[in-house]
């Protein structure tokens, strides 16, 4: 069998070439004597250069990390996030509701905009965006920044609040109600829209799944009863 022949492998580069042959003069001055003066000349010019290199790379990585950085807070924020409204999407609600009722009983609000196919057959798709946008504004209002107000469907949102009662729980489902029926929705609406509320409470150690399948048939019941209001689940 032949030999297989010889591949050659070209050497990288050395980027430092002329620093380290500055270096290796440096070291045979010290060594051996000889022009002491010029070898360090050289070592100082290098040693400056190499300095300014550096303070300019770390200064680029450091601008390279921040934008990383960003940009990973960027996407967590869209992957958790709904893009209309910026409440938690529906992911990020079933993970926190967990989170909740791995510590302590948890009352979950689940509303839906009454006869908002009519909004957006009268007045357009848009309007209708701006309709969803406007309740989770209003939400916001009366729930403060720190509530987990989440868009759970398309015209469908929840409230997670640990450590309320199933009457805290309908109380809370009825400020929402009222404050939404009392709010004008933005032009071409400019009138208020009114939601439906289902309220469930569930004990510690229950999932988002049982949470939520009591508070969507209490929801269903509010519907059946004409919208525009509040039930508990059962
Ligand atoms: N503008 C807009 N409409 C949406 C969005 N997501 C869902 N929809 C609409 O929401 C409407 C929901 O209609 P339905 O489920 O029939 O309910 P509804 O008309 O609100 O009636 P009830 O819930 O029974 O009071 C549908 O027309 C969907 O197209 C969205 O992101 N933007």
């Amino acid at each position: 069998m032949s030999a297989l022949p010889k591949i050659a492998v070209a050497e990288a580069p050395d980027l430092f070439g002329s620093e380290q042959a500055a270096l290796t003069a440096a070291r045979a001055v010290l060594a051996g004597g000889g022009d002491y003066q010029r070898a360090l000349g050289e070592l100082a010019g290098h040693y400056e250069r190499l300095l300014r290199e550096s303070r300019r790379l770390v200064q680029r990585s450091d601008r390279a990390e921040r934008s990383m950085n960003q940009l990973a807070s960027q996407l967590a924020y869209r992957a958790s996030h709904d893009a209309l409204t910026g409440a938690l999407n529906r992911a990020a609600v079933i993970e926190q509701a967990n989170r909740c009722l791995a510590k302590q009983d948890t009352v979950l609000v689940v509303l839906d905009i009454d006869h908002f196919k009519q909004v957006n057959d009268s007045f357009g798709h848009p309007a209708g965006d701006a309709v969803i946008q406007s309740v989770v504004r209003c939400l916001r209002q009366l729930l403060g920044a720190q509530a987990v107000i989440g868009r759970v469907g398309g015209e469908e949102f929840s409230v997670v609040w640990p450590g309320l009662d199933l009457q805290q729980g309908m109380q809370l489902g009825e400020r929402i109600r009222a404050a939404i029926a009392a709010g004008d929705c933005p032009p071409p609406l400019a009138r208020p829209v009114t939601v439906s509320v289902g309220v469930s409470w569930s004990a510690r150690g229950s999932t988002f799944e049982q949470a939520y399948s009591r508070a969507d048939q209490a929801l269903y019941r509010a519907k059946r009863g004409g919208r525009n209001a509040v039930c508990a689940a059962d």
